[in-house]
């Protein structure tokens, strides 16, 4: 049988805040988050993902010109819903932007954004993000109530954070990972179901080297989530460096992309 791709895939958002982190380990130029950005272009990803956090702990406002100036793909901003964040992205006017929340003290973004407890927030946020010309996407969790709250504020879209299943799939914890992959499917469901894109994102991984494969079979949290015919985009960072460390960035790249048009050839 000859293998063809599913025209239906998701798209690939490659998150380059983990390259900065490394750039700024030494607090030196390199690596570049750009260059990255550049070669991951090169190398096929569809969009090119980066989080502004308001502590500037990788990516920084220069870089995001930068991306601005160099990057021909759409870029998907990630930010806060802050007026120093809203009016940078007013000034950049990315293709695309995710809503998140944050917290300085944690490590990663830990939950959803809270978009029913901050209606009006939202609205108004999704609005001029809308009027600066960006495709506004809301990072929740799959919560009927954030859900429906993001189609009243008027976002396009959501992105369903991924990251306990991520968690639930290192663990290998399979009833955890029924019970999440549920939730996310009828999430997502729920938000087309209401008009909106749909988008996953978080922690989303596969074997890599290093990794260890509990079955032959076992397929990757990165399948799994991809083979959710409601997934229109995928954003992935952590584990699509960690895996480059092994295999390169272009070739990471190709093997995530690879990975979600088998699982969803696969589930068709
Ligand atoms: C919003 C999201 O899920 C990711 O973009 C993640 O927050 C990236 O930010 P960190 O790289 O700081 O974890
Ligand atoms: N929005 C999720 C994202 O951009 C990538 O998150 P991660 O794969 O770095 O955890």
């Amino acid at each position: 049988m000859i293998f063809a791709p599913a025209l239906d895939a998701p798209l690939l958002g490659v998150n380059i805040d983990h390259v900065a982190t490394l750039r700024n380990a030494r607090g030196g130029p390199f690596p570049d988050p750009v260059a990255a950005a550049l070669l991951a272009v090169e190398a096929g990803a569809d969009i090119i993902t980066f989080h502004l956090r308001e502590d500037r702990r990788h990516i920084r406002d220069e870089d995001v010109a930068r991306l601005k100036q160099l990057i021909r793909a759409p870029l998907n901003f990630e930010a806060a819903v802050t007026d120093e964040m809203l009016d940078i992205i007013e000034r950049t006017r990315p293709e695309h932007v995710c809503l998140v929340p944050e917290r300085r003290q944690e490590v990663t973004t830990e939950g959803g954004l809270e978009v029913a407890g901050q209606k009006p927030r939202l609205r108004e946020a999704c609005a001029r993000l809308a009027a600066a010309g960006c495709r506004v996407s809301l990072f929740i969790d799959a919560d009927p109530a954030q859900i429906e709250a993001a189609a009243e504020v008027g976002a396009p879209c959501i992105e369903l954070h991924t990251g306990a299943y991520a968690n639930a799939w290192w663990a290998q914890d399979a009833a955890e990972m029924a019970r999440l992959r549920a939730r996310l499917h009828a999430g997502l469901q729920r938000g087309r179901a209401l008009g909106l894109r749909t988008h996953a994102g978080h922690g989303l991984a596969l074997w890599s080297p290093g990794t260890t494969r509990p079955a032959p079979d076992a397929p990757s949290s990165t399948a799994v989530i991809a083979a959710l015919p409601e997934v229109a985009e995928l954003h992935i960072g952590h584990a699509l460096m960690g895996h480059a460390v092994f295999v390169g960035l272009a070739q990471a790249i190709r093997d995530f992309q690879a990975e979600a048009i088998q699982a969803r050839a696969a589930a068709r």
